[in-house]
């Protein structure tokens, strides 16, 4: 994406997720006088300032703050908690473009409700990404709304190609993707960290423990990476016949991770729907 003619992106609400997607965004060379940025309080929005070079707005010191921010924004990525994107939406409406295209991040929030918040024939867009995108890394599915056209879908997954792998789905599969990729980060750490137990149990110094648990985890992802790697295949090349490998592999698949995978990723879909009943009605 040539430089400068990059859209001009809004993050508003920008913590864990919109921050990540916001660095990953500046890492691939977009400038930083093309994002603006907003907190809740004026110390994140200093920090994140400060780190960025990005301009962030903070809430809590400006009440337009939000509004601002959207000013002359082609792209406003909303990263506010799921149950403040509506009032968000509410918030901003009057301010925005009515050809700018607001994406959504959040979980259990339906572009149906968003429409609802914002002005007639605003251009929505729904999104699930995942924080890896903070280094290029993310997966992140889209869903274009009723009034976004094509193009303006073309330009939202050209940006968040910038922060990883842009999937199409329809609205129905966003709690699928959610369940998989969403909060799938979050699967991966949890199992550095177990191993990293299940070390520290066998005797190894806790920071041994730490940093084996740590560089297998992302050592494997490096070899997952290329697009054609097989996670079957990989997982092959370690297990010897009747060796150490399979002994664990055995365990694991006797102790019913299968079905625990499976469950874990329901229980995240399941959550987004409930979520969707709480906050969209
Ligand atoms: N975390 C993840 O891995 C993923 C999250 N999501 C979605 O991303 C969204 C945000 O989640 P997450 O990033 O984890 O949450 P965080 O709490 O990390 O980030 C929320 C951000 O919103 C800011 N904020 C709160 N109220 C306002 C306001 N009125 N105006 C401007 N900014 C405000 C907060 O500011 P301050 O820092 O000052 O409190 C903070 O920066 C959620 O909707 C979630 O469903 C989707 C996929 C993955
Ligand atoms: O936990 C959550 O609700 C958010 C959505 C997906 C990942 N984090």
């Amino acid at each position: 994406m040539p430089q400068n003619t990059a859209p001009v992106i809004a993050f508003l609400g920008t913590g864990s997720m919109n921050g990540s997607i916001l660095r990953g965004v500046l890492a691939s060379g977009v400038p930083a006088d093309r994002v603006r940025a907003t907190t809740r309080s004026a110390d994140s929005a200093r920090c994140l300032a400060e780190e960025t070079g990005v301009q962030v707005l903070s809430s809590e010191a400006d009440a337009d703050a939000n509004a601002r921010a959207v000013d002359g924004a082609d792209l406003v990525l909303l990263g506010v908690k799921p149950y403040a994107i509506l009032e968000l939406c509410d918030e901003i409406r009057e301010a925005l473009d009515p050809q700018t295209v607001v994406v959504s991040v959040a979980a259990g929030i339906t572009l149906d409700a968003m429409a609802e918040h914002l002005a007639d024939g605003q251009p929505t867009v729904r999104s699930m990404p995942n924080t890896p995108s903070s280094v290029g890394r993310g997966v992140v599915s889209v869903t274009g709304g009723h009034h976004t056209t094509p193009e303006q879908l073309a330009i939202v997954r050209e940006v968040l190609a910038q922060v990883g792998t842009v999937v199409e789905v329809p609205e129905n599969q966003v709690r699928a993707v959610t369940g998989v990729s969403g909060s799938g980060p979050a699967y991966v750490f949890l199992l550095a960290e177990m191993m990293q137990k299940a070390g520290e149990k066998l005797g190894l110094d806790p920071e041994v423990a730490r940093v084996l648990a740590k560089e297998t985890v992302s050592g494997a992802g490096v070899l997952l990476s290329p697009d054609d790697a097989d996670a079957e295949a990989l997982r092959k090349a370690v297990t010897s016949p009747n060796g150490t490998t399979e002994r664990a592999i055995n365990t694991f698949l006797d102790g019913g991770v299968e079905q625990l995978v499976a469950d874990a990723a329901a229980a995240s879909a399941n959550r987004g729907d409930q979520m969707e009943e709480e906050f969209c009605g």
